[in-house]
């Protein structure tokens, strides 16, 4: 039996997106929970960071020209005049053929434009030093707004807040970051053979994985995921569970029963549950060929394949981007890494191949990837594995020794 409506990734892709309607629900959090949320907003510096020229090393406020020409042999020699206290307004001014004690961090004084290390002068007494290396303008220092400058767009909204972005938030007195709502998925599992993984499992049984690998695909995708347990198959039993998922929440993934099976009513299931309904019933990959796209009432509904490995894979490609962009347009922020494949593995064309890998490094610093061999019904060869090689649809396989992109776990 033929799978109908068979796109590629990158059409399914994009079918999702023309159907899925922009989010906008955001909400604002302090500072220290904004770590991997998703920026609602550009945020703007209203103050220059630092807001004054910044020794960053021990020594003199000096005006670097005083220093020009300056040895180890024939020193410049300036007047100690005054000294910067950390923490404190440098009031007053730097003359010309002076010389200010500063602490890194102080505040340069007015007229100063350089610091010389304290390593590179020596005490001609209690009122004059010599300096023995010549400094240039900015030197050992840093200026008013060279972190950040005023007015300027710090940060952009779509991105994922990392550490260092706490850190600038803090740096120019943002206490409350507007953040996207984090995207609510429920989960389910079909199928007459599982149980729940405290049952034992008997002749015929299962215990259900999926639940399991999505709900953490979900976490660390920054999305709230919600497990609604195992589900018969059968359809009204199916569709009660599906309903309650997607009025609870913002994307619905049931795993099992995508195929074409007699008994596989997820398809039947969904195509029922509303409007626009199933984009796409197949996918051109592999593993995940028998994937369900659809569209309900605004909210993305996964039918994925019932193969664990297909289930995680199909989640990356498909529903990792939406949950983590929490509805804004996608910022790149990780990238595959480049490794050589260290054997033939064939790929029909049409179809995008992620084929699950080891990295190794190679003694001259390279990296090459090992297939994990193994069908995609075993949840064992994921553990096994640090990624999935993507060997895309325009390629008829590749050859040992061929550079591929791997996308870590
Ligand atoms: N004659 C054909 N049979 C199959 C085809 C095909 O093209 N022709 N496609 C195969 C591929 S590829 C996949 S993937 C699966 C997809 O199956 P379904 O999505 O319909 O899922 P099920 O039949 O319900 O389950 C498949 C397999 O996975 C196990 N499973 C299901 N859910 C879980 C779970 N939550 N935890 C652990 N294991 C689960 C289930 O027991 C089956 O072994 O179809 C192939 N068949
Ligand atoms: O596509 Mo199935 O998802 O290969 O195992």
């Amino acid at each position: 039996m033929e799978l109908f409506n068979v796109l590629t990734v990158a059409q399914a892709r994009s079918t999702l997106a023309s159907h899925l309607p922009a989010r906008t629900q955001a909400e604002t959090v302090p500072l220290l929970q904004g770590l991997n949320r998703i920026l609602a907003r550009d945020i703007t510096a209203l103050e220059d960071v630092p807001g004054f020229d910044r020794s960053t090393m021990d020594g003199y406020a000096v005006r670097a020209r005083d220093t020009f020409g300056a040895t180890e042999s024939l020193p410049a020699y300036v007047d100690v005049t005054g000294e910067v206290m950390m923490g404190q307004e440098a009031v007053g001014k730097l003359g010309s053929g002076q010389a200010w004690l500063i602490p890194t961090g102080g505040m340069l004084p007015p007229g100063a434009d350089a610091v010389v290390m304290v390593e590179y002068t020596e005490e001609l007494d209690t009122n004059t030093i010599g300096i023995t290396k010549p400094v240039a303008p900015g030197d050992n220092m840093v200026r008013r707004g060279e972190d950040v400058a005023a007015g300027s767009v710090v940060l952009t909204a779509g991105r994922r807040l990392r550490p260092q972005d706490l850190g600038l938030l803090s740096a120019v007195g943002v206490t409350e970051v507007p953040v996207m709502l984090p995207v609510k998925v429920g989960i389910l599992s079909t199928g007459n053979e599982l149980v729940e993984p405290d049952q034992p499992a008997a002749p015929g049984k299962v215990r259900d994985i999926n639940s399991y690998t999505l709900y953490g695909q979900v976490l660390e995708a920054g999305g709230i995921p919600k497990l609604y347990g195992i589900i018969q198959d059968n359809f009204d039993a199916l569709q009660a569970a599906m309903r309650q998922a997607l009025a609870e929440n913002d994307m619905v993934l049931v795993s099992g029963g995508s195929s074409v099976g007699a008994r596989d009513v997820t398809a039947r299931v969904i195509a029922a549950l509303g409007q626009p309904g199933v984009l796409f019933h197949g996918i051109a990959i592999k593993p995940g060929k028998p994937s369900i796209g659809a569209v309900v009432d605004g909210k993305a509904v996964f039918g994925l394949p019932g193969h664990p490995v297909s289930a995680m894979v199909v989640f990356n490609l498909l529903a990792r981007p939406i949950i983590q962009s929490a509805g804004l347009p996608v910022q790149q922020t990780s990238f595959p890494l480049r490794a050589a494949i260290t054997r033939n593995v064939h790929s029909a064309t049409g179809r995008d191949d992620f084929l699950r890998v080891t990295l190794r490094r190679l003694e001259d610093g390279s990296i090459v990837a090992d297939p994990v061999l193994g069908k995609s019904g075993l949840i064992s060869t994921m553990v096994k594995a640090d990624g999935v090689a993507h060997l895309p649809l325009t390629k008829e396989g590749v050859e040992a020794g061929e550079l591929v992109d791997v996308w870590l776990f």
